[in-house]
Order: structure tokens, then C-alpha cells, then sequence
């Protein structure tokens, strides 16, 4: 199995009063081609500060992070600019969407950035993909104009624009109601589907029993890990059953 990000030991600090706080703590994992990840844990365990490490958003204390082969302490910020915007899309819990512009221009934004010559085909990409996540129509709207599941689904737009290798969602259905928050999933499931690696930092043992493996952290480390089959819907109470014996056995 082809693995795109490696992680090896890492330890992240931040500085407190003049001290050193280590919040990862010499975390080491493995994220393969089209895995369905999930990392779970206690509020400030260190989840997200994992996922920024794992996609060079971060730099990391020690240890290495490796990306498609890549080192990233050798990479220079060319190069590792160039890893984020060819391997990764990001969705965040709210998604950063800019005022002034509309839907579809805030979907094609970055990609015009990089590349001002092919704006026809840029555009006939975000439209093809804004139909396969179900936001067809909206393209002229303001981001004001649309409802919280929407503008998510276009942020997950604006993610796959580049055809990413993996996809990193930090609280991805946060802000979202019970049944947008679903279908969100069914939407992270589908573009799994499509070889896509996702990675979603969750607090939802639900989100998390949408996926196939499930990290649980505490104290910046990986305590323990579960995997689940491939999702199917008439498993979905067992998965979240089976999830929260997880989460009441490591005491999240
Ligand atoms: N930029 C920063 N500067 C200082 N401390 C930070 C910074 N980022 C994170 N931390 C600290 O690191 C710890 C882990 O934060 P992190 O956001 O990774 O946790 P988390 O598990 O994602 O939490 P949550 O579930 O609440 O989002 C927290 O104590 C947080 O205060």
C-alpha cells in the first residue's frame, strides 16, 4: 500500500510562560493511499496539532514528517507549497470563505492564483465538481446567501479543485446540524470512494463511525487505534456503538 504521509516521532512544542510545553509528544503513524482516517480525543489533546504537522502546515520540534517521499525538513518553501497545493485539500470547521467574493469565485480562488492562463477550464471544473457535491446554482451567490451545509460543501469544493491525494477536515461537521452533518459524511464517503484518502479531526463518534480507522489521542500520543470495516448504512448503529465502548474504555 502506497503510503502518502509518514510521521515519525514527532514532537511539537509551544512556549507557556516562558516554558516549553510539549503538545505531541513523539507521535509516530501512517497515513496509506485512500485510507479513511479519523482522529479522536479529549479537548487539547493535541488532534489538530497532529493533523497541521502531518500536512507541513506546521513545522515540527523533532522527528520527521514525510510526504509522498518527500522529507520535509528538506523541502523548501517552494517545494512545500507546492506539496500542499498538489497532494492536500483542507475543509475547516468554518470554512474561510472571502466576503467579497461570490461562491464560485471563493471555489476557483487558489486555482486561478496558481494558474491565471486556464481560468475557462477552471471554471468548468468547479461548476463539474460543485454538481457532484449537490451545490449546483448557487455559483453567483454571496457566502451570506447560503446556509452552513452549503458553504461547507463548498469549501470541500474548493479542497478538491486540485484533485487531491488526501483530504484533511478539522471538525468538518462541527457547525453542522444532525442531518447536514450525515450528509457531509455521505459526501467525505464518496469522494473516499474515489481513492481519495480522507483525515477528519472529530469529537463525533458518529463522524467517526462513518470512517475505517479510528486514532484515539490523549497527552499528545496515540494511545490507540480501531478499525472498522467499509461503511455500510445498515452497520451505522453497531459502528457508533462500537466507537463509544472506544471512547468510555481510554476515558474521552
Ligand atoms: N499556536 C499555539 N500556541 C500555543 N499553544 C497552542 C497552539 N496551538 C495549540 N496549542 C495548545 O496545544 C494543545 C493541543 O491543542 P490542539 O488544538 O491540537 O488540541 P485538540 O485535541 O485539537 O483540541 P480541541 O478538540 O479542543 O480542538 C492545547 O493545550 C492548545 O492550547
Amino acid at each position: 500500500m502506497k503510503k502518502i504521509i509518514i510521521g515519525e516521532n514527532i514532537v511539537k512544542s509551544f512556549r507557556k510562560l516562558n516554558e516549553e510545553h510539549n503538545v505531541l509528544n513523539g507521535v509516530s503513524v501512517e497515513i496509506n493511499k485512500g485510507e479513511f482516517v479519523s482522529l479522536m480525543g479529549p479537548s487539547g489533546s493535541g488532534k489538530s496539532t497532529l493533523m497541521f504537522a502531518l500536512s507541513g502546515m506546521d513545522v515540527v520540534n523533532s522527528g520527521r514528517v514525510i510526504i509522498n517521499g518527500k522529507d520535509l525538513a528538506t523541502a523548501s518553501e517552494n517545494e512545500l507549497s507546492d506539496i500542499r497545493r498538489k497532494t492536500m485539500g483542507f475543509v475547516f470547521q468554518q470554512p474561510t470563505m472571502l466576503k467579497n467574493l461570490n461562491i464560485l469565485d471563493n471555489i476557483i480562488l487558489p486555482s486561478v492564483r496558481d494558474n491565471q492562463k486556464n481560468k475557462t477550464e477552471i471554471v468548468k471544473k468547479a461548476k463539474s465538481i460543485m454538481k457532484r457535491v449537490g451545490i449546483t446554482g448557487l455559483e453567483d451567490r454571496d457566502i451570506t446567501e447560503v446556509s452552513g451545509g452549503q458553504l461547507q460543501r463548498a469549501g470541500i469544493c474548493r479542497a478538491l479543485m486540485n484533485n487531491p491525494e488526501i483530504i484533511f477536515g478539522d471538525e468538518p461537521t462541527g457547525s453542522l446540524n444532525s442531518q447536514s452533518s450525515q450528509e457531509m459524511m455521505d459526501l467525505f464517503s464518496e469522494i473516499n470512494n474515489n481513492c481519495t484518502a480522507v483525515m477528519l479531526v472529530t469529537h463525533d463518534a458518529k463522524v467517526a463511525a462513518r470512517t475505517e480507522r479510528i486514532l484515539f489521542m490523549r497527552d499528545g500520543e496515540i494511545i490507540s487505534e480501531c478499525r472498522l470495516p467499509k461503511f455500510e448504512a445498515k452497520d451505522m448503529d453497531d459502528r457508533v456503538e462500537e466507537v463509544m465502548v472506544k471512547m468510555r474504555e481510554i476515558g474521552i
